[in-house]
């Protein structure tokens, strides 16, 4: 079945169009061809079918003079694309299909293609996200980033230590791009601003060229299609000949080499402020190419600049393109004569700002005297807008501060809106970071709690479950998620949690295949999949979550007759490779993983399991296949979480704290079916105003202490014995993230969660009680959060003329 708006394609057509593609694009007949030539080819012939929507979208944006939104982002965390361009054309069966009638194999071609990890982890995903729902609710958008040549670091364990190498997805050609050389803007950097006839003139020292790739994100059943438009650095001057024609050849490739720079790789931190001057020319790079590109395109629609804001709305992910405040005031004043006031309120009427998080170490402030050697004219604007902020509200809070220039304020003061990403961390921002800011502009914060699109995250990466879903429900859920609501009146019914069972219990057996062709790892498909998958941080934790299992070892040890619930901990994540400590997390994981699953007294009933780099890819095989989600982040901490919303929509319940979108979800599925423990995010407050708390929390937990010394004395380093005495001392004296104040907690919930588990059918129903629950969690809904709240941008869709409500 192909969807309204594409051509119907049989799966005979389909085959020849890949044929076709293998002959004219590859250079490869069938006999001869790799599994890397049917896998483009299948590319191919799915990009096809997205060129009519796409130009059919941007044809009746451009005659509609609709208002676009614009989506500033570092980081794209796309993942593969072949099942989700299939999926959203309805294609996934008919592609299928045509590869069998070819003698391939759809699932061996599609992981044959390559993650673009183009992001660190929630905010990048997020993105991703947005792109599609953008695209499904048929609201004219460009999303707007980097073509790094590698992306996020790949993740390997060296005796259990991770090391990271280069990550390398364009080294073979990128099937969904198409190159735009006619689309290029100069990037200037450093020199100084002269004052020429009462103006101020920037001569810079260096200009790169930003090189526009786009790739088309089609939405659900293709009837909409919006741009993902990524810049790619290049010298503004050809290779220096004369240089090389003396032999100096580094001299002769070193301007390439240098431009080259600013879009070579992904800074690897997530919910880290980078701080190093490459880092800043990026998000200069992209945000300066990307204002310079939408202005180009409403003047070439004839638009008058004065009435930007109502064609433009300009979303910032983070304070990463924050410098778009200055940059667009730059733009109005010194190329279209805006006088400074002027340019300022346009300015902020295009711009809103998202903040993700509230660790202080990630809000960027870049030190002033680098600042301004790098974006002299920059400087100054940001000293002009901060004089009109001080005139409008005071001087409470400054932009620049003991020498500093600090992003997150400028991005605030810059912005009509600023918004949290749930309900617990938009107030936060309100009380904490930006306390002063919500005083001086209150009602310009707002919350839109995070979402996921449920195209990848459940009609791609779980088709037993869809499949059930569509037979119990109808297939109008995939764009209306809430419509999972009418499971409910199914939980009751044996037949359906029989199917539900099924589904898990097939893709359970999927993971378990994967580990074992992957690594070598066999795992019972019967013991409860507990699952850990997110970036290495000690605000999420992952520390409890090994101190629990090392207990919960000790515990099956002591009592080798208990009725123990066979248990599989996995875990996944990638640390930033300059975070030692984390890094540590993962080697005591490891380390400690070894010895229990080395352990005879507790064979099958407890195993370790950490698969190397993990990314979305590996989160689409997870997800379906996990029984219990972990979400134990100190309260406060975790902005929102989204991974924690894929795993409730594929049918794991949660055990967790009460931080970022946990609440929202424990809210939707209703308290009692929620694994919830530890302190509050305001108890987390007093706690930690109390003398030697974690020396007290560990002196009240015998069962904790004991695990401690286990860590510390070497048992499971027997080789390096003082290893993780570091570690463990850092808890006792600075436990920052509280892992000792909610251990007790989270070791007794976690053996409530044993018990229910215990009663599979009583579980299943609590499994499907959560993907029946939380329908509100889709991107969808968020994104129509943002356009109605914060864009006041309307579909093009349903009457064609760009007013459908898309609240
Ligand atoms: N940066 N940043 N922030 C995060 C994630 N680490 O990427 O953004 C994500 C997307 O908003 C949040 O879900 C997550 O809680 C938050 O920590």
């Amino acid at each position: 079945m192909s969807s309204p708006n594409t051509p119907p394609v049989s799966a005979q057509d389909f085959a020849a169009s890949i044929l076709q593609h293998l002959k004219t694009s590859l250079g490869k007949d069938a006999p001869h061809a790799s599994l890397y030539d049917w896998r483009m080819s299948l590319s191919l012939a799915l990009r096809d079918l997205v060129v009519d929507p796409w130009f059919e979208s941007t044809r009746r944006t451009y005659e509609a003079r609709g208002k676009r939104v614009y989506y500033l982002s570092m980081e794209f965390l796309i993942g593969r694309l072949i099942e989700d361009v299939a999926v959203n054309l309805q294609m996934d069966e008919v592609a299928s299909e045509a590869l069998e009638s070819l003698g391939q194999t759809y699932e061996k071609v599609v992981a044959d293609e390559p993650d673009a990890a183009l992001g660190n982890g929630g905010l990048g995903r997020l993105a991703a996200c947005f792109m599609d729902s953008l695209s499904t609710l048929g609201i004219p958008a460009y999303g707007y980033g980097i073509r790094y040549e590698h992306g996020l670091f790949e993740q390997h364990f060296d005796k259990g230590v991770q090391v990271e190498t280069a990550e390398t997805w364009l080294e073979q050609r990128h099937a969904w791009e198409f190159e735009r050389p006619e689309v290029n803007y100069p990037i200037l950097f450093g020199g100084h601003v002269a004052d020429e006839d009462g103006k101020a003139v920037w001569h810079p020292e260096e200009t790169v060229i930003a090189s526009a790739f786009d790739t088309p994100v089609v939405g659900w059943e293709g009837r909409w299609a919006n741009t993902l438009r990524l810049w790619a650095a290049k010298p503004d001057r050809n290779f220096d000949l004369e240089s090389f024609n003396r032999g100096d050849y580094i001299a002769a490739s070193a301007p390439e080499a240098l431009a080259r720079t600013i879009s070579r790789v992904l800074y690897p931190d997530d919910t880290t402020d980078v701080g190093k001057e490459l880092r800043l020319k990026q998000e200069y790079f992209f945000t300066s190419a990307s204002l310079q590109d939408l202005v180009r395109r409403f003047l070439s629609e004839g638009g008058d600049l004065k009435s930007l804001p109502d064609y433009v709305a300009i979303q910032l992910n983070d304070t990463h393109p924050a410098i778009a405040g200055p940059e667009l005031v730059r733009i109005l004043m010194d190329l279209h004569s805006f006088e400074v006031s002027d340019a300022i309120s346009t300015a902020r009427g295009c711009l809103a700002y998202t903040n993700h998080t509230l660790l202080p170490e990630a809000l960027e402030r870049w030190p002033e005297d680098l600042f301004a050697r790098v974006l002299p004219r920059h400087h100054r604007i940001i000293q002009l807008i901060e004089a009109a902020h001080f005139a409008e509200a005071g001087e409470q809070v400054r932009i620049i501060e003991h020498g500093e220039v600090k992003m997150g304020e400028l991005a605030f003061v810059m912005a009509h809106h600023v918004n949290g990403v749930s309900a617990l961390h938009s107030e936060l921002v309100k009380e904490t970071v930006f306390a002063d800011l919500h005083q001086a502009y209150p009602g310009r914060i707002v919350n839109q709690t995070n979402g996921i699109t449920p195209r990848r995250w459940l009609y791609a990466c779980n088709p037993p479950l869809r499949n059930l879903i569509n037979d119990t429900i109808g297939t109008a859920w995939p764009d209306d998620l809430e419509k999972l609501q009418g499971l409910n009146a199914h939980l009751d019914d044996p037949a359906f949690i029989d199917r539900f069972q099924a589904a898990k219990d097939t893709n359970k057996a999927r993971l378990s295949d994967w580990l074992k062709d992957r690594d070598g790892v066999s795992v019972d498909p019967a013991a409860m999949f507990d699952v850990q998958i997110k970036r290495i941080h000690e605000y999420k934790r992952q520390l409890m979550n090994l101190l629990e299992t090392v207990a919960l070892w000790n515990e099956i040890r002591d009592n080798p007759n208990g009725a123990w619930t066979p248990r599989v901990k996995i875990f996944g994540g990638k640390a930033a490779p300059g975070y030692v400590v984390a890094k540590e997390i993962i080697r005591l994981i490891n380390d400690a993983g070894a010895v229990i699953n080395g352990d005879p007294a507790t064979k099958g009933l407890l195993q370790v399991v950490y698969p190397e780099n993990y990314n979305v890819s590996m989160a689409e095989v997870l997800i379906p296949a996990t029984d219990l989600s972990e979400q134990i982040s100190t309260a406060g901490k975790e902005a929102s979480g989204t991974g924690n919303m894929k795993f409730a929509l594929n049918g794991a319940p949660t055990i967790g704290t009460l931080d970022g979108a946990n609440v929202e979800i424990r809210d939707c599925v209703g308290a009692e079916n929620f694994f919830l423990f530890g302190l509050t995010a305001a108890e987390v407050a007093a706690r930690r105003m109390e003398p030697d708390y974690a020396r007290h929390a560990i002196e009240a937990s015998p069962r904790l202490g004991r695990v401690l010394e286990q860590i510390r004395s070497g048992v499971f380093s027997p080789s390096d014995k003082d290893r993780y005495a570091g570690l463990v001392d850092g808890l006792f004296n600075h436990d920052y993230f509280l892992v000792t104040c909610d251990f007790d907690s989270y070791f007794d919930t976690q053996r409530v969660v044993d018990t229910a588990f215990a009663d599979a059918r009583s579980w299943t129903r609590l499994a499907a009680l959560n993907t029946a629950r939380v329908g509100w969690f889709s991107s969808d809904r968020t994104i129509s959060g943002y356009a109605r709240d914060i864009w006041n941008v309307r579909s093009m869709l349903a009457t064609g003329s760009g007013d459908r409500d898309v609240a």
